[in-house]
């Protein structure tokens, strides 16, 4: 499956044809732990730096299921520091984007927790059952892993079943108790990931269509731009360009004055970053739209370039979810900044600027995805996205919708995710 955190995270070390699922749960549950004893591949350790790291292997285990596989996934996990806001941040990425099975890791021994626990799995579960996606969601397995049943007081199934059963009902789900810290054998992981594998949905049955020439020309130069090698490469060296590039506001007044030295990717991306969090989403996303058409139209340094509203009304999505997802310490709503400038006349100039607007390489560094010109693809045909319609308005994307932004903040709305089964990809829109 593609998706966003595919890319985000080097997984060069990791075959993609593997099943990917996510243990998920409370922070001190066992996930981690849970990893390192199933990993058969080496833990890939990725953004160590912004309060949260994931991690990445492939686990096999030798236990046959039912249909005789020896399970084989790769899985996802989080350690996010005690930060229960990015902990629920990093929970809903997973969900929504990689997922073809949960693991919900609860540690039996910690009652005080169980009902926090079922609560923030309750609100996770329509990330993955919206009524539009209810056939998808329906099949999305979830495994609850009671963890720790080795200590004393550790809670019996039949307490966690009485309180986990009512939000499971409507989809494949199972319950196993299992040690992690004790010897794989005797630690029950086996068995329980056995019962994963052979409730995923299988992937196996139809055979894909054979592409023609001219697509499977397409498909080859697209997936060399997006090779890992190559984003890595282009990464690195937006970072260093971060690091050393002129100030915000310098940029922005050679913006408006039709001279910058590039009209790049990395400088729409920054642009981007400015204006919304300077004005937040919605008047942002309006002076983006009007001042980049300005530009284009008038820098004469575009070469024959347009201006495009559906790749821009993308751009800004993408953006905005990456605001969204920075740093829970500094990660401050611009909607809410805004309201603050406007009402606080007192304050000085200096005191309102936020400074996020001087990190943009750590922006960069969390959200890895945006280096990649071509993400695009994963939610548009080419004949869409081209189509002289998209051009002049904002269509919706054909493949899949436009990830969820998962802030709680009053300027994001769940409603403003798309999805793209419900539409007509025909239909111009008034999104903007
Ligand atoms: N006694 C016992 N300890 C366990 C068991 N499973 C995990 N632990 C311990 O519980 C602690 C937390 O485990 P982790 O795997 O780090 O938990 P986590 O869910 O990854 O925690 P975060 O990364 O903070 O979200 C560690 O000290 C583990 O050794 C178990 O079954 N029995
Ligand atoms: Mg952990």
């Amino acid at each position: 499956m593609q998706s966003i955190l595919n890319r985000v995270f080097h997984r060069d070390s990791l075959p993609d044809s593997l099943p990917n699922i996510s243990i998920l749960g409370l922070d001190y549950a066992g996930k981690t732990t849970i990893l390192h004893k199933l990993a058969s591949t080496p833990i890939t350790t990725t953004i160590p730096t912004i309060g949260m790291t994931i991690k990445t292997a492939n686990i096999k285990t030798r236990t046959p299921t039912r249909n005789g596989k020896k399970p084989a996934f790769t899985v996802w996990t989080a350690d996010v520091g005690g930060c229960s806001k990015a902990q629920s941040r990093v929970h809903r990425w997973m969900l929504r984007d990689i997922i073809s099975g949960v693991v919900w890791v609860i540690d039996a021994s910690d009652g005080d927790r169980l009902a926090e626990s079922r609560e923030e799995l309750r609100r996770l579960l329509p990330k993955f059952c919206d009524a539009e996606e209810a056939d998808c969601a329906m099949s999305i397995p979830v495994m609850i892993l009671l963890t720790k049943n080795d200590l004393p007081n550790s809670k019996p199934l039949s307490t966690i079943l009485a309180q986990f059963d009512p939000l499971l009902t409507a989809r494949p789900h199972a319950y196993f108790e299992a040690t992690p810290t004790a010897p794989l054998a005797s630690s029950g992981l086996t068995e329980a990931f056995a019962w994963l594998s052979d409730a995923l949905p299988s992937t196996s049955d139809a055979a894909p269509p054979t592409p023609s020439e001219a697509e499977k020309t397409t498909a080859n130069n697209l997936a060399a731009l997006r090779s890992p090698s190559a984003l890595s490469t282009t990464l690195e060296s937006w970072l260093a360009r971060a690091e050393k590039d002129i100030p915000p506001e310098t940029l922005l007044e050679r913006f408006y004055a039709l001279d910058l030295d590039s009209w790049d990717h990395y400088t729409h991306l920054r642009l981007a970053y400015i204006l919304l969090l300077t004005h937040g989403r919605r008047e942002g996303k309006d002076k983006i739209f009007t001042t980049f058409k300005t530009y284009i139209d008038n820098s004469g340094k575009i070469n024959g370039k347009s201006f495009h509203t559906t790749l821009t009304y993308f751009w800004v999505q993408m953006v905005h979810l990456g605001i969204a997802c920075m740093d829970a310490h500094t990660a401050r709503d611009a909607h809410s900044l805004k309201t603050k400038t406007n009402t606080d006349a007192n304050t000085d100039a200096s005191e309102r600027r936020d400074p996020r607007l001087d990190d943009f390489a750590a922006f960069l560094a969390l959200n890895q995805y945006l280096v990649d010109g071509q993400l695009w693809a994963d939610y548009y045909t080419k004949e869409v996205l081209m189509s002289a319609e998209a051009r002049a308005g904002v269509v919706f994307p054909d493949i899949k919708g436009l990830p969820d932004v998962v802030a709680s903040a009053p300027s994001i709305h769940v409603k403003e995710m798309v999805p793209a089964e419900s539409v007509s990809v025909s239909s111009t829109t008034a999104l903007v």
